[in-house]
């Protein structure tokens, strides 16, 4: 990546409720760049604004409303052909006014399901993900024992985890496609998603999403499993990611963001490495390495829609 490349726009948007849940959506105008995407209202902050009074204010010029309340939801960092972003998108938790388009754009509300059938720009790719997909991606040891393995699946399913990675490597195929059988069953129970690592064939058995290692990610040509059966993959640089990009996988998990015991030979790619890697793609992408639940608002922060982690995510 050349040094001297201009610094990125720095773009605000709100994520802004109605009193059914559902989320508002602004069409971009004819003649603007991006032309005719969904987009969460908002626009450039401009120098000497923090991000929360650029946000009242382009709510104010587009909307009509005023922000009394937000929360940093996710700060997405995207390469365009002509310049580089950072879409810094707010949840609004408390705002004035009804919203109406005052610069004749359309607008529309969406609910949380509907939302990734509007053609958005691809910054907001991690933004739709971080709204309604899980924040945590856990992954098993390896080798798991069968009853210790599903009592701990069952506290994290309580604690209110939705993915989950069987990474069973050491176990004989028939011992793993018992556990994934069983552990497929319980997450199906509780709405959660497992992924089996490495196994397409199991995966397409029991009707289990499939989590790709990055070698083989890298030898197949199209996506091994139908849309709606989740398909993840592991990645640690640009090649990989654009790959996963290519095969329109679900999502990938990057990494190590820190040095790891299971990886001690990896570079760490810290979290500037994470975020130039992010800005390439529009995948959703979990943070992997050194990972604990606390990390995730700085994942967020990062680009990342989430965290994975074998170690540190785990309830005890
Ligand atoms: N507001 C908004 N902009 C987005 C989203 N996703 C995305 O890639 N962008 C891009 C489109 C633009 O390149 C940039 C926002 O700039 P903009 O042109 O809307 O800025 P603005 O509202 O200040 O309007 P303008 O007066 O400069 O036309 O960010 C999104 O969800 N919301
Ligand atoms: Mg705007």
């Amino acid at each position: 990546m050349p040094a001297d490349r201009p610094p990125p726009v720095h773009v605000v948007a709100a994520v802004l409720r109605d009193a059914r849940g559902r989320i508002l959506l602004a069409r971009r105008t004819a003649g603007r760049d991006l032309a005719g995407a969904w987009e969460f209202p908002g626009g450039k902050v401009e120098p000497g604004e923090t991000a929360l009074q650029a946000l009242d204010r382009e709510l104010h010029e587009e909307l009509g409303i005023r922000v009394l309340a937000a929360e940093p939801l996710i700060s997405v960092p995207q390469a365009y052909p002509a310049k580089r972003i950072v879409l810094d998108v707010y949840t609004v938790t408390a705002f004035e006014g009804t919203p109406r388009g005052r610069e004749r754009q359309a607008l529309a509300w969406s609910p949380l399901e509907k939302l990734s059938s509007y053609p958005m720009p691809p910054a907001d790719r991690p933004v739709v993900a971080a709204l309604t997909t899980p924040g945590r991606y856990l992954i098993s040891a390896d080798a798991p024992e069968r009853a210790p393995f599903l009592a701990r699946l069952d506290r994290a399913l309580a604690a209110g985890v939705r993915r989950v990675q069987l990474r069973a490597r050491g176990l004989s195929a028939p011992a793993l496609a018992e556990l994934a059988r069983d552990a497929g069953q319980r997450c199906r129970t509780r709405g959660a998603d497992l992924l089996v690592n490495g196994e397409p064939g199991l995966a397409a058995d029991l009707g289990l999403g499939l989590h790709l290692r990055s070698s083989q990610l890298m030898s197949l040509d199209r996506r091994p499993l139908p849309v709606g059966q989740t398909v993840a993959a592991s990645c640690h640089n640009a090649e990989e990611l654009a790959q996963a990009e290519r095969l329109e996988l679900d999502f990938v998990v990057l990494g190590p963001v820190r040095a790891t015991e299971s990886h001690p030979e990896a570079t760490p790619l810290g979290w500037e490495g994470f975020s130039a890697l992010r800005e390439g793609v529009s995948l959703p992408i979990y943070a992997l390495g050194g990972m604990k639940t606390a990390d995730l608002a700085k994942a967020r922060r990062h680009g990342g829609q989430g965290v994975a982690g074998i170690r540190g995510l785990w309830p005890r």
